[in-house]
């Protein structure tokens, strides 16, 4: 198939991409680099760069040339950043958005992917997992620009047919286990790759956001999943899109406190990592795990790493190799 990727520089992107790669599909990439890269894009993969704010430039990009499925990774997606500057968050995200759905359905693209979120979702003391059809009640701004662009695919789904799936991931994770790729975000604020670089004493000490929730540790629980198996998700559910929209929760379905992940990272890395307390991020709910049972059901989907030490070490692995990311 023929593969538009918006976004196909960074991380979650980046892994679909070389997955369509392996399975035969043809892909262009399509990012601005704002933060993605350019060596995170394979060789010999078509790149355009354009920022998708800009109306123009996204149509012409997209009307170039026809698209069996345009996969839209593109996004700012820092949950804590998303309550400190919420209007730019609201604007990039759902502005550049609606500029790609607009040229797409103009162009009469018939499958769309969206990179959506467990952010639409703020479970604040229920341990049970979050089904599809679950109340969305987004705690943040990010959580927000993404329900918006949910009900925007609707939109054009029911006005020109345009096939949706909204892949709600929870907490990617991990680095392709071929080692071709990995996590790289500038500054980074996510936990594992922060905990990674503690361990191999690439910076001093971790702050752990909140000591009160309502958990078994007072530390916020969330729902890891391997970037590599979110890979296999996009591809698996693009028979979907012949006949219906459809919208999944992606997780693990076991959800981990902070405290138990920095366990992980000491385990699988050999050493101690130093942490603090540190205040309670705005923004975050307390708890979020998947269940992603439809998604099995609809498409077979398994992911195949489950246990959350399997997922630290292929981050581990690239971490290693690439102490400067990207850069070397
Ligand atoms: N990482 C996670 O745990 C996670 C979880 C749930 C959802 N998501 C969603 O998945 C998607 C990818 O997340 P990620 O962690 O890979 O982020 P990322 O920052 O690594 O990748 C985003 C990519 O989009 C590009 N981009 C951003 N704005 C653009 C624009 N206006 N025009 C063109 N390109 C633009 C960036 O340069 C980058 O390459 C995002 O939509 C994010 O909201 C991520
Ligand atoms: O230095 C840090 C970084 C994070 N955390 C905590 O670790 C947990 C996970 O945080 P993080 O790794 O930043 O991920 P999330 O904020 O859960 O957000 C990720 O997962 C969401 C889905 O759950 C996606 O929508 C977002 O795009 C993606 O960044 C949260 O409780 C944070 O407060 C810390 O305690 N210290």
């Amino acid at each position: 198939m023929k593969c538009l990727v918006t976004g196909g520089a960074g991380y979650v992107g980046s892994h679909v991409v070389i997955s369509l790669l392996d399975a035969g599909h043809d892909v262009v990439v399509l990012d601005d680099l704002s933060t993605g890269h350019r060596a995170a894009i394979p060789d010999g993969v078509r790149f355009r760069h354009v920022d998708l704010s800009n109306a123009q430039a996204t149509h012409d990009a997209v009307t170039q040339d026809s698209w069996d499925v345009v996969f839209h990774f593109a996004a700012l997606s820092s949950v804590g950043r998303s309550i400190t500057e919420p209007f730019h968050y609201l604007r990039h995200n759902i502005m550049s958005s609606l500029n790609l759905i607009e040229a797409c359905t103009s162009h009469q693209v018939k499958r769309f992917v969206f990179s959506s979120t467990a952010a639409l979702f703020s479970n604040e003391r229920d341990l049970s997992r979050i089904m599809d059809d679950a109340p969305v009640n987004p705690a943040s701004p990010y959580g927000d620009s993404k329900f918006f662009i949910e009900r925007a695919l609707l939109w054009a789904d029911r006005v020109y047919g345009m096939r949706t799936a909204c892949l709600r991931y929870f907490n990617a994770a991990g680095a392709d286990p071929k080692g071709r790729l990995g996590e790289d975000h500038r500054p980074e604020t996510h936990l594992i790759p922060l905990a990674i670089d503690t361990a191999l004493g690439l910076q001093s000490s971790l702050q752990i956001f909140g000591s009160n929730y309502s958990t078994r540790d007072g530390t916020c629980i969330r729902d890891y999943v391997h970037v590599t198996d979110l890979a296999d998700a996009h591809i698996r559910v693009i028979d979907q899109l012949d006949t219906r929209s459809v919208a999944y929760n992606l997780g693990n379905g076991r959800g981990l406190t902070n405290l138990e992940v920095i366990e992980s990272v000491e385990r699988v890395s050999g050493c101690r990592i130093p942490w603090e307390w540190a205040l309670p991020r705005p923004g975050d709910p307390a708890i979020l795990v998947a269940d992603s049972s439809r998604i099995r059901m609809d498409t077979g989907w398994q992911p195949r790493y489950r246990h959350i030490d399997s997922i630290v070490g292929t981050a581990l692995n690239w971490r290693k190799r690439h102490p400067h990311g990207y850069d070397g």
